[in-house]
């Protein structure tokens, strides 16, 4: 998988990624990050901090591998059309499609997900409750990776695995009371590339688009998740799988 270009052919950042102290394209504050990796991008209420290729190719090649290693299956394999895949003999981890209600009605999510953490970390979004799996080596592997930029490690992990560009992410924020008042998020993105939006809730004309590549992470800080929303929009151009970590903390629990 190439990485588009914000690198330059020696795997840097492009420096016009932030021009005259704005991040390319757009007013919001920006400055390079110390680690060499990444830019943090300031935004009214929130901040963020993004790395095109925090992780480099062969190193995010096998975590996608290990993430939708399926016994017996091709990775050209037409996940859309196949039914149960909680059925199926995937070897690492025990992806699931659920089912939100909305107006009496259920609907299929339109990802594949997985929730990945320590025991106590239960979580419950769109009203689907969710009881972690016990790390795989992998996934802890990774958290520990992040534990450099984001100066802590997390207790739990949310997999999204978009099968193709049909796939998708309703605007929404990460602002479930169980993550406490400010959470800070990381997210690890892998395989196909796909449109990240943010737009500012009181003004839908403020926003930011950023394209997550195989290996890039992104940090939500601040109050982003009160101000802002987020989304991945459908990309009918986009055939292949991507996979998507947000790595979270857990603080509170239903009793
Ligand atoms: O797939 C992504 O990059 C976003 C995932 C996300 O927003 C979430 O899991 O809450
Ligand atoms: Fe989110």
């Amino acid at each position: 998988m190439q990485t588009p270009d914000l690198l330059t052919e020696a795997g840097e950042l492009l420096p016009s990624l932030v021009v005259g102290g704005k991040f390319i394209n757009t007013d919001f504050d920006a400055y390079y990050h110390g680690d060499g990796l990444g830019v943090v991008i300031v935004l009214p209420q929130g901040k963020l901090y993004y790395a095109p290729q925090y992780f480099d190719q062969v190193v995010s090649d096998d975590y996608l591998y290990h993430l939708l290693a399926c016994e017996g299956v091709d990775y050209r394999h037409d996940w859309h059309s196949q039914a149960n895949i909680d059925k199926m003999p995937f070897t690492n981890i025990r992806w699931q499609q659920d089912t939100i209600s909305l107006y009496g009605k259920t609907h299929l999510v339109p990802r594949i997900s997985a929730w990945y953490g320590d025991a106590q970390a239960y979580y419950s979004y769109s009203g689907i409750d969710l009881k972690p799996h016990a790390w795989t080596k992998k996934l802890l592997q990774l958290n520990q990776a992040l534990g450099k930029l984001c100066l802590r490690e997390f207790n739990s992990v949310l997999l999204n695995w978009y099968r193709s560009g049909k796939d998708y992410m309703s605007w929404h924020a990460d602002d479930e009371w169980q993550l406490g008042k400010n959470p800070l998020i990381a997210s690890v993105s892998l395989g196909a590339s796909r449109r990240f939006l943010l737009r500012q809730n009181s003004n839908h004309a403020n926003k930011l688009e950023l394209v997550l590549t195989h290996g890039s992470v992104l940090v939500m800080t601040g109050q982003l998740q009160h101000y802002w929303q987020h989304s991945i929009p459908k990309q009918a151009n986009c055939t292949m799988s991507r996979v998507n970590l947000t790595f979270r903390n857990v603080l509170y629990t239903k009793p």
